[in-house]
């Protein structure tokens, strides 16, 4: 049976795409504030797995028997959790907060079927945020906005995000918003993907 991805999300599509993997998207229909709300004050990484393991979960309820994989990403900087920006002022503040931090991007993963989760993981990548001046700001919002209205921490690393950088540390999947080399190794123990 074909692979589901629980996503909506246009980066975790291309990233299966380019691996090579067949899978079918199925966007996950999960109150993730929500899921956040009851968390409380989980660590991100904890939280970003809980989302995974969710989206996977709802979508594996509605596709009995398919093995369905699930993706969060969440960004922290100074210990404050931001999501998306809902719109172009809300980016422009949360860049002003990023500015000149270091910024913490947890991605989780889950596989799960018929109600259980079968595997989950995660990973972190530190992305060092250079001091942004306003005019760069918004220079950049004119560049990239709409298009990073879908992106935690309202970059895309292949377009015009690599700007705000001075360093990044981590594995290039994980910025880019699924820890796919670990997703690839549970496929592979899972019987999903040739060893
Ligand atoms: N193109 C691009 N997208 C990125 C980058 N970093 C993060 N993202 C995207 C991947 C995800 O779509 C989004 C993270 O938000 P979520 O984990 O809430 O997923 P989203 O709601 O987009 O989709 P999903 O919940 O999987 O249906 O940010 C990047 O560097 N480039």
């Amino acid at each position: 049976m074909t692979l589901i991805l629980a996503s909506k999300s246009a980066s975790r599509r291309a990233m299966l795409d380019a691996a090579g993997v067949a899978y079918e998207a199925i966007p996950a229909d999960v109150d993730e504030r929500a899921i956040e709300a009851e968390l409380g004050n989980s660590v991100p990484a904890h939280v970003a797995l809980a989302l995974a393991e969710a989206k996977a979960i709802a979508v594996a309820n509605t596709n009995p028997g398919h093995l369905v994989l699930g993706s969060d990403s969440l960004v922290s900087v100074g210990g404050k959790r931001f999501d998306k920006p809902v719109s172009r002022a809300d980016a422009a503040r949360h860049l002003r907060e990023f500015s000149g931090k270091p910024m913490e991007l947890h991605s989780g993963a889950a596989l799960a079927r018929d109600g259980k989760v079968l595997w989950s993981g995660g990973d972190l990548a530190r992305l060092h945020v250079r001091d942004l001046s306003d005019g760069f700001i918004e220079s950049y919002l004119d560049a990239e906005w709409p298009q990073i209205a879908g992106c935690v921490g309202c970059f895309r690393i292949e377009a015009r995000g690599v700007q705000l950088f001075q360093a990044i540390e981590g594995d290039q999947f994980t910025v880019l918003g699924m820890p796919l080399i670990k997703v690839l190794g549970a496929l592979r123990d899972l019987g999903v993907m040739q060893a």
